[in-house]
């Protein structure tokens, strides 16, 4: 599974990396020349005199810098390919992003996006620029090592093979149980480390205000506890085991074990000394390509998981438009059996129809959790429903493509934050062309013209850089951009939860001025604020209770009464 989503992300690289690998086995095929000629070498040295030995003189020097050159070349490659797959993959990336339904980034943190786009791509170059090509030298050299090494002498061959067999029985032995367990207990170990690593740094703030961060921290240290424990366990016999064993590789055993081979070979008159010393030197290499291929898992296993997550966005759906697009010919909205479900929970609307006329001012009212929140999301179109249909002046909203739908529909949901860029650009970023006066004159419209203006650089400072705005200054920039966005819908949600009283009450009279030919729908805890609301919706445990002006509901007596008289005598107290 893995290795085809590497092979799917390789695509527009693939013959790089084939060039690569083919390149790397040749270099590796090869390596063995050099030997062959040093063998020659010994062996006319040793008998027929200094004359015959240029010939092998230059084929043990030309040969030993081809395989090298050819391995240099190989991993070039193998870099060229990484870097063309890094910039494809971030361009794909950020393309698949951008026509993903908008709830996916909404349900990730920005942490999480920045991974992948910048952790997860760049762990790909240890897969594509390395360990390819690596794990086949690693594999590929010491085979065509030892196979040389049988094919000059098969006595010698065995001599070079028995260290690795002695390796393999010695920490068989020695590991026991542990080497079964295997690395699965310390990845689960490790991962609830990490696990419980997030949830005191995601709850550090929480925590230290509650004084209860020695809680939070008696998690992670239990964690940590149990990680030690698994990898003394697990490891720890694997470590002894090993730390013996490859003594049997280690080159003084191997040169040995090779030398008396030979010496014995050579006594009986089987092998020369040019090949007990060459196969003795081949022997002593082989080990070295084996840890390479081991020391190398781990990040293998690092690019794995990276792979297979920029495969998963690379494949996720993207926002599929029904029909062909229409323009919406007004800001009315018609909301049909809609129903929600967060990925992986329970139904949260169900079943919500509305009829909502063009330029109509809506509250959606209801006790905490009842989902005006997820519903204003919806009509948003920052979630799609998962039931039913919303349609904005005439068309079904899912025939909008995104960029067009930005054109009628302007949100303003909990928690919007200030883009780092100047005032002005914040203001003005769905009126891009607006003119300077026409930002300053909404800025002054809510209230926070003169906040702006004693900045450093006035509309020209850089939020969050040259200026920290406090929450409900930055609810007031945010509600002069949708207003200066001028769409035929604008949705509010907590427009001014940050804002004190009166600096509440003055953005909402300028909503309500700006707006006035405009569809508003908005969400509040503040039933005062829904008095003069055309259409009051009620909602309750995700389902439409009751519809209508204040008058209307206040007459009616039902869940809009109660929570009217409990608003009353909240204030009274
Ligand atoms: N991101 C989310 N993932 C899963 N469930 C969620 C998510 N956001 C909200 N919910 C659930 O959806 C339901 C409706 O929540 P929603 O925030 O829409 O209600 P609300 O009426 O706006 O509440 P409040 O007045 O407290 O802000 C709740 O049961 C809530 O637990």
């Amino acid at each position: 599974m893995t290795a085809r989503v590497i092979w799917t992300l390789l695509t527009p690289v693939r013959g790089r990396m084939v060039a690569a690998v083919a390149v790397q086995v040749v270099s590796s095929v090869t390596s063995v020349v050099p030997y062959w000629a040093l063998m020659v070498l010994i062996d006319r040295a040793l008998s027929d005199g200094a004359d015959a030995l240029t010939t092998p003189l230059i084929v043990f020097v030309a040969g030993l810098g081809a395989s090298a050159g050819l391995g240099a070349s190989a991993l070039f490659l193998s870099h060229l390919a990484d870097v063309e797959l890094q910039a494809e993959l971030r361009l794909a990336l950020a393309d698949r992003i951008g026509r993903l339904p908008l709830e996916w980034s909404a349900d990730r943190s920005s942490g999480s996006i920045r991974q992948l786009l910048n952790d997860d791509v760049n762990a790909l170059h240890q897969l594509v620029a390395h360990t390819l090509v690596e794990i086949v030298a690693g594999v590929l050299t010491p085979v065509t090592g030892l196979l040389f090494c049988y094919v000059v002498d098969w006595r010698l061959g065995l001599a070079a093979t028995a260290p690795m067999v002695v390796y393999a029985m010695l920490f068989a032995a020695l590991a026991g149980e542990s080497a079964k367990t295997g690395m699965g207990a310390i990845n689960n170990a490790l991962a609830a480390v990490s696990t419980a690593i997030v949830e005191y740094v995601d709850g550090i703030a929480v925590l230290k205000v509650f004084t209860r961060d020695a809680q939070g921290f008696g998690r992670f240290a239990g964690a940590s506890e149990e990680f030690r424990r698994t990898f003394r366990a697990v490891a720890g016999p694997q470590i002894r085991a090993q730390a013996v064993a490859v003594s049997a590789l280690s080159a003084p055993v191997v040169a040995a074990s090779v030398l008396a081979a030979g010496i014995w070979s050579h006594q009986h008159g089987w092998s020369s000394p040019g090949e007990l010393v060459v196969v003795a030197t081949v022997a002593m290499l082989v080990p070295a390509g084996v840890s390479t291929v081991a020391l190398s898992n781990q990040a293998r296993r690092t690019s794995e998981a990276a792979a297979v997550r920029i495969h998963e966005v690379l494949r996720a759906p993207v926002r599929v438009l029904v029909e062909p697009a229409a323009e919406p010919v007004d800001g009315s909205l018609q909301v049909d059996g809609v129903g929600y479900r967060y990925p992986g929970g329970p139904e949260v609307l169900h079943d919500v129809s509305l009829s909502i006329a063009h330029g109509a001012t809506v509250a959606l009212v209801g006790p905490s959790g009842s989902g005006k929140s997820t519903l204003a999301a919806v009509l948003a179109g920052l979630r799609e429903p998962t039931a039913g249909r919303v349609t904005i002046g005439g068309v079904d909203r899912r025939s909008i493509p995104e960029t067009r739908l930005r054109r009628h529909l302007t949100a303003m949901v909990q928690n919007s934050t200030l883009l780092r860029s100047s005032f002005h650009d914040n203001i003005a970023l769905a009126a891009p062309g607006a003119a300077r006066a026409e930002v300053e004159g909404v800025a002054r419209e809510v209230g926070v013209f003169d906040r702006i203006a004693a900045t450093p650089s006035g509309f020209d400072s850089i939020a969050g850089v040259d200026a920290h705005l406090s929450g409900g200054e930055a609810q007031r920039v945010v509600a002069a951009r949708s207003i200066l966005a001028g769409s035929a819908i604008l949705v509010l949600d907590e427009a001014t939860s940050a804002a004190d009283p009166e600096a509440e009450h003055r953005v909402q009279l300028a909503i309500d001025r700006a707006v006035a030919d405009q569809t508003l729908v908005m969400v509040t805890h503040r039933l005062p604020t829904a008095t003069e609301a055309d259409l009051i919706v009620v909602l309750d445990r995700g389902r439409v209770v009751e519809t209508g002006r204040h008058e209307d509901l206040l007459a009616a007596d039902g869940l809009y009464r109660r929570m009217w008289s409990s608003s009353i005598e909240g204030a009274q107290r």
